[in-house]
This record gives C-alpha cells, structure tokens and sequence, in this order.
C-alpha cells in the first residue's frame, strides 16, 4: 500500500515513522510520503486560506492551492481520497478493514474552518472520496485524525503485526468490546487473576472471555450490542 497525506504541518506525521509503522515502512509493506501543502503557493506569503464566503468566524482552505497539490501528489495512479473533517461519517473498524484492502490512500489534511467544499466535490467526480470522522469532539486540525487511521489500516495489512491472529480478535472485529486481560503475578496488590484463565480449561476459558466482553460491552457500548446481527449471539449470550 502506498499512503500520501497533504498538510501544512509535515512535521505532525513524524511518528508514522517510528515503531511498527515505521518498521513496516522499512519492511518495503508501505510506502509514505507526507507533502507540504505550502509547495504549491506561489506567493510571497504563501497563502493557503482566505475569508469564508457568506461571512462567519475563521478562514477557509483555498481550493486553487489543494487542486495543484492534490494533482501533483495523486498523478495519473488510482487512489482513494480522504479528506477527515468533524462533519464526515465516523471512521470506524470496518472502513479500517475495508481501506486495508486499498493499493493507495491519499490524505488531505485541513486546518482552519476546513477546505473548500469544491475541492471534495471535483475530486469525486473522478475518484472515490471519504470525508471521515474519527470521533464527536473537535480537533484544530486533520493530522491527528490522519495518525489514528493510518495506524488502524497499516495494522491490518499483512505482515504488519507479528501475530496476524490479534487483528482478527480485536475489539470491534466480532462487534463486542475486548474484556480484560491479565499477566503474570498471579496476585498483585491483593487482586487475583481469575482461576479460570490458569485452568487450562480452553472450552470454560472461551466462555469466559466472551461472557466478559459482552458483559463489558453491554455496560459501555449498549449500542454495538444492538448492531449486532441476530446470528451473533448464541442463546448463553443473550443473557446480557
Ligand atoms: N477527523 C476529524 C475531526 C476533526 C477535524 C478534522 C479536520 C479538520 C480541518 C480543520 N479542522 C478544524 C475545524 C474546526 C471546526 C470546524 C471545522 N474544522 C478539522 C477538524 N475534528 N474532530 C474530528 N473528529
């Protein structure tokens, strides 16, 4: 997979290159390339906003300026576009799942208000284009949002994560939050680890686990229980 992101502030995407993004990287799995925005100004100041059209508080990402940027970075090589901004459909562990299977992704990174609405619009004219929201709170800007999902992609691609298994047993994946996990000691500060996980009973540890998470998630996320398809759950587990 390649990954392109766009941005003002090239130093916030540093740490895609550190850990195990960065020995994927290396590992020849991704390719990254992280672009200044302000490459593509042609002014003394290098201007890449100006006032909101209609009035209103703060700037606006000009599109001239993404247009030359987002054509020099994108090419002639198909790509996917995603664009994160607080108004876009929630990012979540299936368009992780789904983008993994992209051969190219390509991130604009907005500040300020955002950027102009023509810029997504002309690109969907040719191109797949996501307007993405990792969560219901606001950021001062996309490369954060860009961090988080580049992590949740890069971890599914393969050979990525040293135990692929762990991806396939995530949270999320089965539609039910992780339980807890434990480690050795067996006893720290007066707490135990539950018998049942030193029982070598896999069948009852199984069990365990399941009932935990749907325990965990029942208290947490009622929202993902009631996502569920009915087949998901089995009659123990409609308990919860
Ligand atoms: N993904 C995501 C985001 C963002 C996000 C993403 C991109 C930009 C580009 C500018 N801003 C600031 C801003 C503030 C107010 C209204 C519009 N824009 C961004 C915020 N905030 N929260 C999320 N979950």
């Amino acid at each position: 997979m390649r990954i392109d992101v766009v941005t003002i502030f090239p130093g916030y995407l540093a740490p895609l290159r550190e850990a195990l993004l960065g020995r994927a990287i290396e590992a020849g799995l991704v390719e990254l390339g992280v672009h200044d925005l302000r490459d593509w100004t042609h002014d003394v100041h290098q201007a890449v906003d100006d006032s909101p059209y209609g009035g209103g508080p703060g700037m606006v990402m000009r599109p001239q300026v993404w247009g030359e940027a987002l054509d020099a970075v994108l090419g002639d090589a198909p790509a996917r576009l995603v664009v994160p901004t607080p108004a876009g459909r929630p990012f979540t562990q299936a368009t992780a799942q789904a983008w993994a299977g992209e051969e190219r992704l390509v991130f604009a990174c907005g500040r300020y208000e955002g950027i102009d609405q023509r810029v997504v619009d002309a690109y969907a004219q040719r191109m797949p284009v996501d307007e993405v929201s990792i969560g219901d709170y606001v950021l001062v800007g996309g490369e954060v949002a860009v961090l988080v999902m580049v992590e949740a992609v890069v971890r599914l691609l393969p050979g990525v994560l040293g135990n692929p298994v762990s991806a396939q047993e995530d949270s999320f994946s089965d539609g039910l939050l992780e339980g807890p996990a434990y480690t050795r000691p067996v006893s720290w500060r007066g707490l135990d680890v539950p018998d049942v996980l030193r029982s070598g009973n896999h069948a009852a540890i199984a069990r365990w686990r399941r009932d935990r998470a749907l325990e965990r998630t029942a208290a947490r996320r009622p929202d993902l229980l009631d996502a569920l398809p009915d087949h998901a759950l089995d009659r123990t587990d409609r308990a919860f």
